[in-house]
């Protein structure tokens, strides 16, 4: 059974929030979801969004339904982890970067995060059929977007799924998750120590290992108060460069890592994956 936490008329669509009781992560999940008001079979464009993030934060600060509107895309903004929601019993860690919030989109092999973080297997196994109870989605089309953590999730998902996801972009990714304190951090809690694990995770060793996609949309800001430390736009940089994949790289002078560079940049995103999704 899906909830409808909440339903709003939006750009001539509608926007709302739902949670379901997921068979994969064994908690309840909420994602938000935007379907324009076009008919017939729409394309989808999964957001995922970063650290401390939730369903909800995207959905309000990137301002992407007016450009989902116009091109008639259905978007998901999947929350970031399993939670403690009513009926949820997930594990957590009191820092922002590890546990709820923090789920990294990868599927957790160690204790105690093993059986309820299942974020890679939850937004490809299972989410797919829930939006199909609730909106007109053409499976067939459907690209990935995120946002720092979110971004890795998006890059990650897309190299290791290029029949599934027609075109990925991303603000601001953790582009080296193995070789950064967020992705060292998370990655030895979820995966273990065993670096050779984390390779499939990482979108720079990915690349490194063969995987390839033909071309990447990235914005960059360069007032970043991660960049040097977690995101490293650079060693993706080099990769897609040995690797032949086009990556476009926009480094965008004054921008820091929050929303308002997002909703300054979105309108792109939002034609780059629609003109792949046509
Ligand atoms: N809270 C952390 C930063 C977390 C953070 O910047 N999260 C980003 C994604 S990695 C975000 O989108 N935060 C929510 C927001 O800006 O609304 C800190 O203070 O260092």
């Amino acid at each position: 059974m899906i909830e409808t936490l909440a339903s709003s008329g939006c750009h001539g669509g509608r926007q709302s929030f739902h949670a379901h009781q997921s068979r994969i992560t064994g908690t309840p999940m909420r994602f938000g979801l935007f379907v324009p008001a076009h008919s017939g079979p729409r394309p989808v464009l999964w957001c995922l969004a970063g650290l401390t993030c939730t369903e909800e934060t995207f959905a309000i600060k990137a301002g992407a339904q007016r450009f989902a509107a116009d091109h008639g895309l259905i978007l998901v903004t999947p929350d970031t982890s399993p939670r403690n929601h009513a009926g949820g019993d997930a594990a957590d860690d009191g820092s922002y970067d590890l546990g709820q919030g923090a789920g990294f989109w990868l599927d957790a092999t160690q204790a105690p995060w093993a059986p309820n973080y299942r974020m890679a297997s939850w937004l490809l196994d299972e989410m797919p059929e829930v939006l199909l109870q609730l909106a007109p989605a053409d499976l067939a089309r459907q690209s990935i977007m995120g946002h720092s953590m979110g971004g890795h999730g998006a890059l990650t998902l897309a190299l290791k799924h290029p029949k599934r996801f027609r075109s990925v972009s991303a603000f601001a990714p953790i582009c080296a998750p193995s070789e950064v304190p967020w992705g060292e951090k998370a990655f030895g809690a979820y995966l273990g120590d065993d670096r050779a694990a984390w390779a499939a995770h990482d979108a720079c060793a990915l690349i490194a290992g063969g995987k390839r996609i033909d071309e990447i949309l990235v914005d960059q800001g360069m007032a970043d108060q991660f960049l040097e430390a977690q995101l490293r736009p650079e060693r993706l940089e080099a990769a897609c460069a040995r690797a032949g994949i086009t990556l476009r790289l926009r480094r965008r002078a004054g921008y820091d890592h929050g929303y308002w560079f997002i909703q300054t940049f979105i309108e792109d995103h939002i034609a780059f994956h629609a003109e792949r999704l046509a």
